[in-house]
């Protein structure tokens, strides 16, 4: 198993497979890969079936044990059956999709031996979704989710992205999923260091808070310490919901238990979704190419808060100068539509939240519970 400096093995591959996507959210990282673009034909800069399957396949060779299917938008790929099908055996495979081609495909990717995946779902309002997606799909992702669920790619997760347009949807979300039939609630922390928008931010801590008043029980998951609250149940009976927060943002411990490295849709590995300095080349693509650029790739990988970034005398997260002139085997990716003057990783990381840590609501102790896996 590859393990960095900061003693964290390397146990997870995200695999962006496209920068393509159906829709525009207003507040994409893209996993740290630029603006996505339209759902066109794919560009011959994408891997191929063959190299995706290659890097799962030394990926798994070092000891990686689940893999994520991301985007852009999965599901633009027609190849993502074959690619779930020939991912070794015993490694988990899951994807995060926004849902509208599910309907279709779910059984298919069931079939092929996907587990579980995640759908992005913002809001339970039509207008509402359609503003922040940029779409009008809101039906198809319902019927998406549902399809996933029939097709037993569970847990279903739902995503919902936390910040100011989304805030007052919180409690109807948790309420949502609260009855425990095979959905799970994300609520991820809207991210401003690549999207920029800091002033769409909102104080996690309050969303912690007002959880821990619901939950009947709390428990922290070991992938990133996050914290989950469990509604109307608990992790034994198995009932109720789950209710997780995913919150990166100036999080030193969510950063300190980070297990996994990026591969992008053209042909690189990336160390951390939040720096664009690490781009490390797959070079020809061959087995011995991928092997040497992980290895590299892990070698170099830091956490971003606490080690890429750290406070200054203000409580400011700044760069280290130790990374200054840390320069990857490509350019960084490009935000067109970034608001001027936002904040960006490769360019003045700081973020809004400055050296607010967003401090974690009490947890259990710390340990993920025996009784469910880790996901
Ligand atoms: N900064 C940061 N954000 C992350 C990381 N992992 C997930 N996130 C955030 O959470 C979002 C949703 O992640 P998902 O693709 O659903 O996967 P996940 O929640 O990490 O994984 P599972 O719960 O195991 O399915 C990402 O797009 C990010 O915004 C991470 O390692 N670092
Ligand atoms: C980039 S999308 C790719 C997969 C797929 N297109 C989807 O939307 O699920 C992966 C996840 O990132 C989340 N996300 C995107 N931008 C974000 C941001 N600025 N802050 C936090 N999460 C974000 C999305 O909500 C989604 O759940
Ligand atoms: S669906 Fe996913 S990749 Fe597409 S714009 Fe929305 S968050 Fe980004
Ligand atoms: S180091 Fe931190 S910011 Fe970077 S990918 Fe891991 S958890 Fe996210």
């Amino acid at each position: 198993m590859l393990e960095d400096d900061f003693g964290r093995e390397l146990t997870g591959l995200r695999v962006s497979l496209t920068d393509r996507c159906n829709f525009d959210c207003v507040y994409c990282h893209n996993e740290g890969l630029g603006d996505t673009r339209g759902p066109m034909a794919p560009s011959e800069e994408e891997l191929s079936t063959d190299e995706v399957v290659r890097v799962i396949e030394v990926a798994a060779d070092h000891g990686v044990e689940a893999v994520k299917f991301t985007g852009g938008e999965p599901m633009l790929r027609t190849d993502l059956g074959e690619i779930v099908r020939r991912t070794p055996a015993g490694v988990e495979t899951s994807m995060t999709t926004n849902g509208t081609f599910l309907p279709d495909r779910a059984a298919e990717l069931a079939d092929a031996g996907l587990e579980r995946v995640n759908v992005s779902q913002d809001a339970l309002d039509p207008e509402d979704f359609a503003t922040l997606t940029q779409s009008g799909a809101y039906d198809q992702v319902l019927s998406g989710v549902e399809a996933a669920l029939d097709a037993g790619l569970a847990p279903v997760k739902l995503n919902m992205v936390v910040f100011e347009h989304t805030a007052g949807y919180v409690p109807e979300m948790v309420e949502h999923v609260a009855d425990g039939d095979g959905l799970r609630l994300q609520l991820i922390e809207y991210m401003p260091e690549l999207a920029g928008r800091p002033e769409w931010a909102i104080d996690i801590d309050r969303v912690h808070d007002w959880l821990a008043e619901q939950a009947t029980e709390v428990t922290a998951r070991e992938m990133h310490d996050r914290t989950r609250y469990w509604i109307d149940g608990t992790p034994d009976d198995g009932d109720g919901g789950l209710v997780e927060v995913v919150d990166p943002v100036g999080n030193t411990d969510f950063c300190e238990n980070c297990h996994r490295v990026r591969v992008t849709h053209d042909g690189y590995l990336k160390g951390c979704l939040n720096r664009n300095d690490d781009l490390r080349s797959l070079g020809d693509r061959s087995r011995e190419a991928i092997e040497a650029a992980l290895r590299d790739t892990v070698a170099e990988r830091v956490p971003y808060y606490g080690e890429y970034l750290i406070e200054d005398d203000n409580g400011e997260w700044v760069r280290n100068p130790a990374y200054e002139g840390s320069k990857g085997d490509r350019a960084p990716y490009e935000y067109e539509n970034d608001a001027p003057g936002s904040e960006r990783a490769d360019d003045q990381p700081a973020t809004e939240k400055g050296g607010e840590d967003a401090s974690h609501a009490a947890t259990d102790g710390g340990e993920s519970t025996g009784s469910v896996p880790d996901n």
